[in-house]
């Protein structure tokens, strides 16, 4: 070490540093350690309690300050001598450009969301900078080196997509329990809580046993003089008993299936219960929200307790009473926080009582918060291994020492007698729309698709743009920036809102679109090909973009049989997050690994699953869509998505296990 931090490289080095958290706390007293003395620090948060088991640069006093600066603060008191600069910002702000960039001699990332970690790359690229990027899930660590021109980028691969399910899987046919915590969050607290606008795949069929054409939505309304008691009592029946017999009417349903049994509340909880349920008194306050709480109302207290199914109903309706007395101006605007804990205890207990229903096992409150905000907990021992290998692959970019490169893995389990496994970088994909400028492929409909969805779920959404500006020829069809005038901003508001073929340069099949991101400097080009039809499950945005390297949803669990008629899966599958953000993609085809134990040959592109065998389109999309690995969400167990080595032939799922 005392060699090392006399190096010059490493004396010499100016770093950047992304994200002082999990990651960037044990990244940056690494760095200082091994002797780096001009460290730069970007982060946008500021401190949380819940940092605080891992984050051990952070103290409670710091709650509620800025991670950058906190982390700093903390560092230089070790090592004072040393320049360390810290921005609490996004990275993404437009101060960051490729020329703030250009000063650094290697940009290492801490980061937990794809979004950013994109937009780094891009910069990266832009202003040639190498890049050392890392991500961990629990036991699970990856760090790779990304060099342009010597390595793949960091997007030349592909990326898991959210874990999405079928709506009528969610809406009438859980198998899992992950299935009811998506229909008790994302339809049913959403429905009661959240904003009445949004679209919601909840059966809302009238309750009314007379049979009168009552509006679907005054189900789930609150009646003038209806008690909390009644209203409650009115929602229950109507979710776990109504609708589950109207599900059983569908007798097609059920013959491959165990039925679900309907639970109505007076079955459940007496009339005297339901008076007695719950203390309001000891359920917190109304002036603090996030100390509102049923359990502690009903007097429960252990969160890994399992909860009976009376439990769980008396957990249902002291929390929809505390959400009615104690945060009733929240009503309408609530989305599910798995940081709110009556939120989570009444998804926990909406969803448990699904679960009895359709003979689903249930679980605790920890078990189900856990699900419900993809939870995967972090290990310090993880982040401190991965921090340490981004520091020797920054000595090695430092010394250019290129052969030496090594993409990293933290494994969970010994495998080859190993932990952590060193593989050599992949070279660059030939087909990366971002490190190669291949044209990406388009399939949309021109004469219906507006304006404002390309930019939405085309450009932000999967391209990551910030600051887009698409142009057609020399025509300029919309663009992002403080410098506009009201002109070209009314103008571009209007294009905003006109299908593509009605657009003033129209954009038809054939049409190659330019879309740039001036401050990424990452310019692509797109070829529009028109297209009428679209699967509504399978391809939900009613838009298809090949080429680009985000791996395909893949849009069913593979023991999830084919919906039979029960009629209400017309919408886009349920995004379900388990894996959404915590992007750790473990790579390895074990048996590539050379008898060394620690050598991988640099595949050649066609390895890479963004590079397909051939420019036809569908082939490309068929091949990926073969590649896509399931998540086992296992009710009882977190699994990882693994992309193996890609290779279409194999396409076998490795499990480290
Ligand atoms: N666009 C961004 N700009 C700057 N910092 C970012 C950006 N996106 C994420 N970060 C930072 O990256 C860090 C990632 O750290 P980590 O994965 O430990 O997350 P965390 O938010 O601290 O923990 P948890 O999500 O478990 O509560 C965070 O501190 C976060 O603020
Ligand atoms: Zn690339």
């Amino acid at each position: 070490m005392a060699s090392l931090q006399q190096s010059p490289a490493i004396k010499g080095a100016k770093v950047l540093m992304v994200g002082a958290g999990g990651i960037g706390c044990e990244l940056l007293k690494t760095l200082a350690l091994s002797g780096f003395e001009d460290i730069h620090i970007i982060d946008m948060d500021t401190i949380e309690v819940s940092n605080l088991n891992r984050q051990f640069l952070f103290r409670q006093k710091h709650v509620g300050q800025s991670k950058a600066k906190v982390a700093r603060d903390a560092v230089l008191r070790f090592r004072p001598h040393i320049s360390i600069s810290s921005y609490h910002a996004n990275v993404k702000d437009s101060n960051f450009n490729v020329d703030f960039f250009k000063q650094f001699n290697v940009v290492l990332n801490g980061l937990d969301n794809l979004d950013a970690r994109r937009h780094v790359n891009r910069l990266c690229l832009a202003a040639e900078v190498p890049l050392v990027e890392s991500g961990t899930t629990g036991f699970l660590g990856q760090v790779s080196v990304h060099v342009k021109g010597r390595t793949d980028c960091y997007e030349c691969n592909p990326k898991p997509s959210p874990k999405t399910y079928p709506v009528c899987t969610i809406t009438s046919t859980p198998s899992k329990f992950v299935h009811c915590i998506v229909w008790a969050k994302e339809l049913l607290f959403a429905k009661l809580f959240g904003d009445k606008n949004q679209d919601n795949d909840l059966n809302v069929r009238s309750s009314d046993s007379t049979g009168s054409s009552e509006q679907a939505e005054d189900v789930f309304e609150r009646k003038a003089n209806e008690s909390i008691e009644q209203y409650g009592r009115r929602i229950y029946d109507h979710v776990f008993g109504y609708n589950i017999e109207q599900a059983l009417s569908n007798e097609e349903t059920w013959k491959s299936r165990n039925k679900p049994r309907p639970i109505y509340s007076r079955d459940v909880i007496s009339a005297e219960l339901m008076q007695q349920n719950g203390n309001s008194d000891k359920a917190g306050s109304a002036g603090d929200p996030l100390s509102v709480s049923a359990m502690a109302s009903l007097g429960l207290k252990n969160p890994q307790d399992l909860w009976s199914l009376k439990d769980n109903s008396r957990v249902f309706f002291e929390a929809l009473k505390l959400f009615f007395g104690k945060r009733e101006k929240e009503i309408g605007s609530l989305c599910f926080d798995k940081d709110d804990p009556l939120a989570v205890e009444f998804v926990t207990a909406a969803a448990n009582i699904r679960a009895a229903s359709f003979g689903i096992p249930l679980h605790s409150l920890f078990e189900a918060k856990g699900i419900a905000g993809n939870i995967v907990h972090a290990v310090a021992t993880t982040n401190a291994i991965v921090a340490g290998l981004i520091v020797i692959e920054a000595i090695k970019v430092l010394q250019k020492d290129f052969d030496s490169y090594r993409m990293s893995y933290c494994l969970e389990h010994v495998t080859q007698k190993m932990l952590i496994m060193p593989v050599q970088p992949f070279e660059p994909n030939k087909s990366c729309c971002v490190c190669s400028e291949t044209p990406l492929t388009l399939e949309i409909d021109t004469n219906h698709s507006k304006l404002r969805d390309f930019v939405e779920k085309i450009v932000k959404a999967k391209l990551s743009m910030t600051s887009p500006l698409i142009m057609h020829g020399s025509s300029l069809l919309y663009e992002v920036g403080d410098d506009l005038d009201d002109a070209m901003i009314a103008n571009y508001s209007a294009n905003l809102e006109k299908v593509l073929s009605s657009l003033p340069s129209p954009v038809t099949s054939g049409t190659m679109l330019t879309v740039e991101d001036l401050q990424q400097e990452f310019t692509c080009n797109i070829n529009i090909k028109h297209r009428e039809e679209f699967d509504e499950e399978n391809e939900p945005d009613g838009m298809v973009l090949h080429g680009w390297t985000q791996v395909p949803t893949k849009p069913k669990d593979d023991d999830d049989k084919p919906p039979t008629g029960n009629g209400d899966s017309s919408k886009t599958s349920q995004t379900e997050t388990v894996e959404a953000e915590a992007e750790v993609v473990v790579k390895i085809n074990i048996e590539e690994i050379g008898a060394s134990g620690n050598k991988r040959k640099a595949p050649d592109s066609r390895d890479i699953s963004t590079d397909p065998p051939s420019n036809d389109v569908n082939e490309a999309t068929a091949a990926n869509h073969k590649k896509v690995h399931k998540i086992d969400d296992g009710d009882d167990e977190e699994e990882l998505v693994m992309l193996d080595h890609w290779d279409i032939d194999t396409n076998k799922k490795q499990k480290l296990r």
